[in-house]
């Protein structure tokens, strides 16, 4: 079952068109990577999925019902850590958990048992430290304990990683991956190896529509499909294929690559008939990065 759908999501603000028709699913328990330059949209998609914006066209379903704006009916079903969360800096993670529960109606119990688990999800148990005193690591891990603390059935989190350094990165993507467990896991990031470590699919949003979209494993396909590297034996036989072919890109001093999988029967052709011979021919593994700089053509 999907847990969000957005379908036909279109978003202006004044004569800037932000969403110009974003449609993408995201299906239950996976961890999903929302990904898009500074100022795709990213922010703004999720204030509409918060209710907290009013969609210019198209819905929004959360668990299966319609968001509506200024309704806060389906943000029960959402945890929701924004870029930077804020926090009583005067109390410990523990009394802030447990404030979180009160503040919900919560029996006691349940609150002790609840800020225990999480305290330990995110690896601040027994820390004793006020919030005053934590790292910008600490505070996006608590702010993920908060956010699940009422077991909501998708966690949303705004560019959870981008201030954080290698180290509190890694934490943060393995609780978002045991998150994984109780939850699904909306995430919005332009770190794309984030997206390579941890996600089973994600959405890449660009000049307001969703320009790729799917598995990590569909992604890769492309990926694999999408580039040929081709290094023949002598360098005149590489510049006599360039000239037949002008859109070869060249490639250290006697390889070209071969950007268009659709012209290589024609490329081996033409190998094959001026009698040029091929050293090597591989598949090239393009990174996720050089995969959306082709997408967003640059
Ligand atoms: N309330 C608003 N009024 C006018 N323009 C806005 C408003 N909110 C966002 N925008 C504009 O919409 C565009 C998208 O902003 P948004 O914050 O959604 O992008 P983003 O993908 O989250 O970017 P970033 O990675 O930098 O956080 C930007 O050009 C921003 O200036």
């Amino acid at each position: 079952m999907e847990m969000l759908a957005l379908n036909h999501v279109k978003k202006r603000f004044g004569e800037k068109q932000v969403l110009l028709d974003v449609s993408f699913c995201v299906p239950e328990h996976t961890v999903f990577g929302f990904v898009g330059q500074n100022g795709a949209g990213k922010t703004t998609s999720m204030k509409l999925i918060l209710g907290l914006l009013a969609c210019d066209g198209g819905e929004i379903t959360v668990g299966g019902e319609p968001v509506r704006y200024g309704n806060t009916r389906t943000n029960r079903l959402i945890g929701y850590l924004p870029d930077v969360p804020e926090f009583y800096p005067y109390m410990t993670p523990a009394e802030y958990l447990t404030f979180c529960g009160e503040i919900n109606g919560m029996a006691s119990g349940e609150i002790k048992h609840r800020t225990s688990e999480l305290l330990s999800l995110v690896g601040l148990e027994g820390e004793r430290r006020r919030i005053r005193g934590f790292s910008r690591g600490m505070k996006q891990r608590l702010g993920i304990a908060q956010a699940l603390f009422n077991r909501p059935k998708l966690l949303i989190c705004d560019e959870p990683t981008s201030a954080l350094d290698p180290a509190g990165r890694k934490e943060l993507l393995d609780i978002l991956t045991a998150a994984r467990e109780q939850t699904t896991v909306l995430f919005s990031t332009h770190i794309l190896s984030d997206v390579e470590h941890i996600c089973d699919e994600m959405a890449f949003l660009h000049e307001g529509k969703i320009a790729l979209q799917g598995s990590l494993e569909e992604i890769r396909r492309i990926r694999e499909e999408a580039a040929m590297e081709l290094e023949l034996e002598r360098p005149e036989d590489c510049k006599e294929l360039k000239a037949a072919f002008p859109f070869l890109k060249p490639l250290g001093s006697n390889g070209l690559l071969l950007e268009k999988s659709e012209a290589l029967p024609e490329v081996l052709r033409f190998l094959a008939d001026r009698r040029l011979s091929l050293r090597r021919m591989e598949r090239r593994e393009m990174s996720l990065e050089e995969l959306f700089m082709e997408v967003i053509g640059k």
